[in-house]
């Protein structure tokens, strides 16, 4: 333990960002505690990534029944209450046990709101805690539109816990939650509208490949509106009417997925001279923060790469490396692979398309209709499409797809963006027949 301080390393924030490295300090003899204000585990286990992939299930074997052309029949219903409790049984075992893990671990747990005093000392209700290293790993918390009846808006975190299938639901904002919220609810029976305030649903992805999937979901019965502000909300009864630049959409339920907001209020940042902004911050190569001592993880960090729950966790390994004195490079980020969990899924990774139509002196594209592949008639996939990206050394940089299984093929094609295989490379590999990641590595183009 240090001399002068409580701690060697204290984290702010108790998720991804902070348990997915902090162990290998205290396997190394440092003291650690982290600091967290709501449950252990933050966004992604309690209101996140979690709690919508177990909401999701049901209703994509439904998805996958309706698809089948009547192979699969019956009066197939979905109890959402059931796929509630079974969300919320899976979910409540998760916080527990990750505190568990790190207190066997050797890390102590400080319960409330944390903020700077100094550069080494945090305040946290009426204790003072001392740190040669701190990591700021607070995360992000949801954006609210601030318009007449806010207070009849939901959040994600409430959607996440919605006790049952309106018959009317609008989403304002067509990102990743509001895209996944959208085909959950329009599969649970739900009438789903999407406001856009512009033309194209998630500006992370290409927007032949976003316009497709807006396309598909409108196929089921979505409702988008583009171009459209919104203006206010009333209540009417036992449902609310929404006022926009294009007209009046009544709901029973409204769920505002316009963002996510840094959580760096509170903290007293400027007081020990960190620099940040609306989307995050500012860190060095190091993950540094402007005070040397003080690093950042995670989706409060300021920065290019996805704010998923992978990148927070080799952030979280990279931070610890640095600060054990085992890595000196800078962070150098591996091909990030992300995916919309829609029906289908949107997926991708490494170079994308836009970067490779701008230099095609370095790039070649080859664009797959998917169900040219015999397998993707297996399990009565939806007609898709999958873009493979070549670099002039005919080594694989870079996949989009648009499938059922996007995120299986994207992760099963990763390993050979990464580390730069050529086609004929992976060729060598024997894998299981009849399978996705067969499919994926065979159909090279
Ligand atoms: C609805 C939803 C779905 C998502 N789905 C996916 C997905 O499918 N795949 C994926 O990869 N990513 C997904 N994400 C993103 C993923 O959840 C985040 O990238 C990930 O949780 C980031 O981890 P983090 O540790 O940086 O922050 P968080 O998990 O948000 O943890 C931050 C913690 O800090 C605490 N905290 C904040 N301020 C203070 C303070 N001052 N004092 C004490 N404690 C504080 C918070 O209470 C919180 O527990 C989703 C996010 C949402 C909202
Ligand atoms: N599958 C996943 O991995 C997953 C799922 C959910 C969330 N996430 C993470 O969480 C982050 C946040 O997701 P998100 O969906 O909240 O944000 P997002 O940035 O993906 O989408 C926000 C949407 O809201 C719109 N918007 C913003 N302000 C608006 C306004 N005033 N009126 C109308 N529309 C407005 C934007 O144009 C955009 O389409 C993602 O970027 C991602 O990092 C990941």
């Amino acid at each position: 333990m240090s001399q002068t301080y409580d701690y060697d390393v204290v984290f702010i924030g108790a998720g991804h960002g902070a348990f997915d490295g902090a162990p290998a300090l205290t396997a190394a003899g440092k003291t650690v505690a982290f600091i967290e204000e709501d449950r252990v585990g933050g966004t992604c286990p309690n209101w996140g990534c979690n709690a919508k992939i177990i909401l999701e299930a049901p209703t994509k074997l439904l998805s996958e029944a309706r698809q089948s052309n009547g192979i699969v029949e019956g009066p197939l219903s979905l109890d959402w209450s059931k796929a509630m409790q079974r969300k919320q049984e899976i979910i409540d075992g998760f916080a527990p046990a990750i505190q568990k893990g790190m207190e066997a671990a050797g890390i102590h747990f400080i319960f409330g709101h944390a903020s700077f005093v100094d550069a080494h000392t945090l305040q946290v209700g009426d204790k003072q805690i001392t740190a040669d290293k701190v990591v700021i790993a607070t995360g992000q918390h949801s954006h609210r539109l601030d318009i007449p009846g806010k207070e009849y808006l939901h959040d994600s975190k409430d959607f996440l816990s919605i006790p049952e299938v309106p018959a009317k639901m609008v989403i304002i904002g067509a990102g990743f939650i509001g895209l996944e919220a959208a085909s959950i609810m329009q599969t649970a029976g739900s009438q789903v509208t999407v406001i856009l305030r512009d033309q194209q649903a998630l500006p992370a992805f290409d927007r032949q490949y976003s316009d497709q999937l807006v396309k598909e979901l409108a196929r089921q019965g979505v409702l988008f509106i583009k171009n459209t502000q919104v203006e206010r909300v009333e209540e009417n009864g036992s449902s609310y009417s929404i006022s926009t630049s294009t007209g009046s959409f009544p709901a029973n339920y409204i769920l505002d997925a316009t963002g996510r907001v840094p959580n760096t209020q509170g903290l007293n940042l400027e007081k020990v001279g960190i620099d940040f902004d609306g989307k995050g911050i500012v860190v060095n190569d190091y993950l540094q923060t402007t005070q040397k001592n003080i690093y950042a993880t995670g989706d409060v960090v300021k920065k290019r790469q996805p704010k998923l729950t992978p990148t927070a966790t080799f952030e979280s390994q990279y931070v610890v490396s640095h600060i054990l004195g085992e890595e000196k490079e800078p962070i150098n980020y591996p091909a990030i692979a992300q995916t919309v969990f829609t029906a289908p899924r949107l997926a991708q990774a490494g170079v994308t398309i836009e970067e490779a139509k701008a230099k095609p002196d370095q790039y070649d594209l080859v664009e797959q209709d998917i169900m040219d592949d015999w397998y993707r008639l297996v399990d009565f996939e939806t007609p898709g499409q999958r873009t493979l990206i070549y670099n002039k050394d005919k080594q694989l940089v870079g996949v989009i797809e648009l499938s059922d299984k996007a995120e299986d093929v994207v992760n099963a094609l990763l390993p050979a963006i990464e580390f730069g295989c050529k086609k004929e490379e992976l060729k060598r590999l024997v894998t299981i027949f009849p399978s996705i990641g067969y499919s994926a590595l065979d159909n090279l183009g």
